[in-house]
């Protein structure tokens, strides 16, 4: 489990910027939502140690992450960035995947076998010998994924890893994203999007001015008034609402419930 107990952080600067915020994840997708400074990225760097409460606490499957660095907490939380095409460094795919296992001391044999295993769950089978320059925006945010994944930890902490992507680097995004779930990890989602939201998410926390406001199931957010946080309904929602037909989560789905009623 991933747990924080009435944690505040407070910056240099005298920003409050979480104010006794609790919550628990485990084996799920949650998406972590919410306006501008709400205090998203300031959670997540709790969860993987990058930043330390000011009070309460925060644990990673029990282990105080005051009480371990960062480093052993990257084998059990992974941080994929925004934007993470700044992040690569070496000339081919397989060198960038195996740099975090090399310098966990890894012998080759395991190195390389879990480069295979990180490149095979974010579908990159193949992409050994390529450039990272070279690679297109979903391919980037795959490979960026499998980097993190190479460390072998439990929880994923992925920020906006659709944005900017086209529609089908997206999906190619959501799929892997589905797999590591399906695979035994904890994913959490940091996004403004909220067609992700619908589409991925199994839970959503809320954050507001550094308070939790809403923890809970997808359908339960969907019904909060979102734009007093400045988050808009996904267009989809608007339309099966007109139509009468509630809830859904894909077109498909819409399309499913449209076909029953006519019938
Ligand atoms: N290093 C810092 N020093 C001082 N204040 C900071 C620092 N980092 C963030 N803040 C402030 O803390 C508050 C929460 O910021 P945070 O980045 O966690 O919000 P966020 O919800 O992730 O925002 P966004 O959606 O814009 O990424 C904001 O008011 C921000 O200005």
């Amino acid at each position: 489990m991933l747990r924080a107990e009435d944690v505040w952080h407070v910056y240099e600067n005298g920003r409050e910027a979480l104010k006794g915020v609790s919550f628990e994840m485990g084996e799920e997708i949650v998406a972590l939502v919410g306006p501008n400074g709400s205090g998203k990225t300031t959670l997540a760097k709790h969860l993987n140690g990058l930043l330390k409460p000011t009070r309460g606490r925060v644990t990673v499957d029990g282990m105080d992450t005051r009480e371990h660095t960062v480093a052993e907490l990257s084998t059990k939380v992974g941080y994929v960035f925004q934007n993470p095409e700044h992040m690569f460094f070496e000339e081919n795919v397989f060198r960038e995947v195996a740099f975090g296992p090399r310098n966990l001391g890894l012998g080759e044999e395991e190195v390389e076998e879990r480069v295979r295993w990180a490149l095979r769950a974010v579908n990159l089978e193949g992409y050994w010998e390529r450039t990272p320059y070279s690679m297109s925006g979903g391919e980037k945010q795959r490979l960026a994924i499998a980097c993190v994944l190479a460390m072998r930890p439990k929880y994923l902490i992925l920020d906006e890893p659709t944005t900017g992507l086209d529609a089908r680097s997206s999906s190619s995004v959501i799929d892997a994203v589905r797999k590591l779930r399906s695979e035994g990890h904890g994913i959490l989602l940091i996004t403004h999007d909220m067609d992700l939201v619908l589409e991925l998410a199994e839970r959503v926390l809320l954050l507001h001015d550094g308070r939790k406001v809403f923890d809970g199931p997808v359908e339960e957010f969907f019904s909060l008034e979102l734009h007093d946080f400045g988050l808009e309904k996904p267009e989809l929602l608007r339309i099966s609402e007109g139509a009468g037909v509630g809830f859904v989560r894909s077109v498909r789905e819409l399309v499913d419930a449209l076909a029953g009623d006519a019938r």
